[in-house]
């Protein structure tokens, strides 16, 4: 279903297991941080209203999507960490740099949750455009951040079950 047809932050609480011990990292791309900063407060916030506890959310940042990959492999690999949020935008711009860019982090994100086995959250944007970037990150359709939270609450009750 595309985005403008659903709300990204619309969520059920009641699938989503207590999560008061459970430690996040959030790491934040520092391109397009306009962006990035409101997909943090969402996610923060959203990880909050579920139950997280303020000092079990650790934010990083990284200088562009593409290292969101290295970011979320170092942290993944720390026993402490229960799940990884990575958070970006990466805007489509004259060249096929866009392409290259949101292939290698999607691979790359998916590598790391599949060699540590634990929930590597991909709350990247990839909008044409400045705008569909703003309308996704806190705008009309809602916030990829909050997806992106909820995502890793139900991935680590869906774990818990297993
Ligand atoms: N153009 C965007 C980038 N580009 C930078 C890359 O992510 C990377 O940091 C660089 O290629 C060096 O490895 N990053 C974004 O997150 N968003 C963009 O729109
Ligand atoms: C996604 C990008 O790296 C992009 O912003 C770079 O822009 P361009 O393709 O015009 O060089």
């Amino acid at each position: 279903m595309a985005t403008k047809l659903k709300n990204l932050s619309d969520h059920s609480a009641k699938n989503i297991s207590n999560i008061g011990k459970k430690k996040f990292a959030v790491i934040v791309s520092e391109w397009n941080e306009e962006v990035t900063e409101s997909l943090f407060s969402g996610a923060y916030q959203t990880l909050i209203d579920q139950g997280a506890q303020k000092e079990n959310i650790i934010k990083h940042y990284v200088p562009g999507s593409f290292e969101l990959s290295m970011a979320a492999q170092w942290l993944a690999a720390k026993k402490e960490i229960d799940a990884v949020i990575c958070l970006g935008c990466v805007i489509q711009g004259e060249t096929k740099h866009f392409d290259f860019i949101c292939d290698a982090v999607a691979h790359g994100i998916t590598n790391v949750s599949l060699k540590y086995n634990k929930p590597v959250i991909f709350g990247v944007l990839t909008p044409n455009t400045q705008q569909q970037a703003l309308d996704r990150a806190g705008g009309k359709h809602g916030n990829k951040g909050d997806e992106a939270a909820i995502t890793a609450i139900k991935m680590l009750g869906l774990a818990e079950q297993l």
